[in-house]
């Protein structure tokens, strides 16, 4: 079941939640951490809801559900433990285009409820489709373990300084550089130890910084499994700007590079020394984009090529080498 991950800003809006277990107190507990104005409709509040009722943090309506009340609410959660019921509740929401959860019943639910990892502002949500929450569950947990605190005082450190990076690199592709540089340098390292003046010191430095770094060319020998990438390999398709890959390439190692750099399929013999696609790969290194080249195993001419065409300019681009099954001019 494909489905269409998305944050909602709940902040102040509407949400039915029907029922009042142990499964409602959960939804609920995430829908009042997100801001939400929940009405809990339901013959009994849980312990734990009957709580939050008493400090006016949710409505409580006892009388049987009705319909029209949908009109007034963004989303609606069927959570009782009577599945007839429930599915007569999504009927209802489809027909006025609300949004529902059905927690037993994915199927029936137009959203799902992720597991999620809270590190705000930055969230990580977790989904197997209905197919197994317990996996979405374990996953979190892994990930609870992997991903400290500090991930959210990055993201705030990038938040309050986000006007001046934008000023100081108004191009994308500068941009985004800037910002790998700071992952991959001491600024992660600084919050994690809890030196978070340091951290913002580091990354303002950084900031005033002379502008370096010229495009490059990155040629990557892949033999079409995507489990013979190495590290490096992902991360130079994760800093790519534009993707040239041999037709053959697989699929799914397509998958693994950054979605948003362009991809451009070539068929062989595409690398000839003077070869146009090899002007073109050239120059948009020469224009300071990072330009990744994804071959099939026989690539000599093409690296032959790509070095020929990369000397004309003048050795002004920049070169990143790499063993295994990635090789980079
Ligand atoms: C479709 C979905 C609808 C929805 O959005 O609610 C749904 C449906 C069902 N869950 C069932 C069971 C359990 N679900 C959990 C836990 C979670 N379930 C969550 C989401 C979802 N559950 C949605 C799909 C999300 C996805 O697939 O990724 C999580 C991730 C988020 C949350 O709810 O907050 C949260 C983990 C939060 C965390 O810990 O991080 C546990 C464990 C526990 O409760 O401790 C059990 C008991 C073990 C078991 O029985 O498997 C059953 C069978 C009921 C029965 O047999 O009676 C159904 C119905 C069915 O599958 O038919
Ligand atoms: N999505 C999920 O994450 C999970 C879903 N489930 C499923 O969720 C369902 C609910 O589980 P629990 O909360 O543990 O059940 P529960 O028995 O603790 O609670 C059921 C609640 O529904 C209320 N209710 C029943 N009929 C109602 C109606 N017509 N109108 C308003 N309220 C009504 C009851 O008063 C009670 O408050 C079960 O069907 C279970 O299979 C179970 C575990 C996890």
């Amino acid at each position: 079941m494909p489905l269409y991950p998305l944050f909602a800003d709940l902040r102040g809006r509407e949400v039915l939640v029907v029922g009042a277990g142990e499964v409602a107190t959960r939804k609920v507990e995430a829908l009042l951490h997100a801001g939400a104005r929940v009405c809990v409709c339901a013959p009994e509040l849980g312990a734990t809801l009957a709580r939050w009722h008493a400090a006016a943090r949710l409505e409580h309506r006892p009388q049987a559900f009705d319909p029209d009340w949908l009109d007034a609410f963004w989303l609606v959660v069927a959570a009782t433990d009577d599945g007839v019921f429930n599915a007569r509740l999504a009927a209802e929401a489809g027909q006025r285009k609300r949004l529902a959860n059905i927690v037993d019943d994915a199927a029936l639910s137009t959203f799902q409820v992720p597991a999620i990892v809270d590190r705000a502002p930055l969230l990580v949500a977790i989904s197997s489709s209905g197919a197994a929450p317990m996996l979405a569950r374990r996953l979190r947990a892994q990930l609870e373990t992997q991903l400290d605190a500090s991930w959210g005082r990055l993201a705030n450190l990038f938040a309050r300084h986000r006007d001046a990076i934008r000023q100081r690199f108004p191009e994308l592709a500068q941009r985004r550089r800037w910002y790998d540089a700071i992952i991959d340098g001491p600024v992660p390292a600084l919050l994690r130890a809890d030196q978070d003046d340091a951290a913002e010191r580091a990354l303002l430095a950084a900031l005033d910084a002379p502008v370096t770094g010229a495009g490059g060319v990155a040629l990557i020998v892949a033999d079409g499994d995507p489990e013979q990438l190495t590290l490096r390999a992902l991360r130079v398709m994760n800093q790519a700007d534009v993707l040239f890959h041999h037709d053959g390439i697989d699929p799914g190692l397509l998958a693994l590079a950054r979605r948003d750099a362009p991809r451009e399929p070539f068929v062989k013999p595409f690398l000839k020394p003077d070869g146009f696609l090899v002007e073109r790969v050239v120059t948009m290194a020469g224009q300071g984009k990072r330009v990744v080249v994804l071959d099939t195993a026989d690539t000599d001419a093409s690296s032959r090529a790509l070095s020929a065409g990369l000397e004309k300019h003048g050795g002004a681009l920049e070169l990143i080498t790499c063993a295994g099954a990635a090789r980079f001019l």
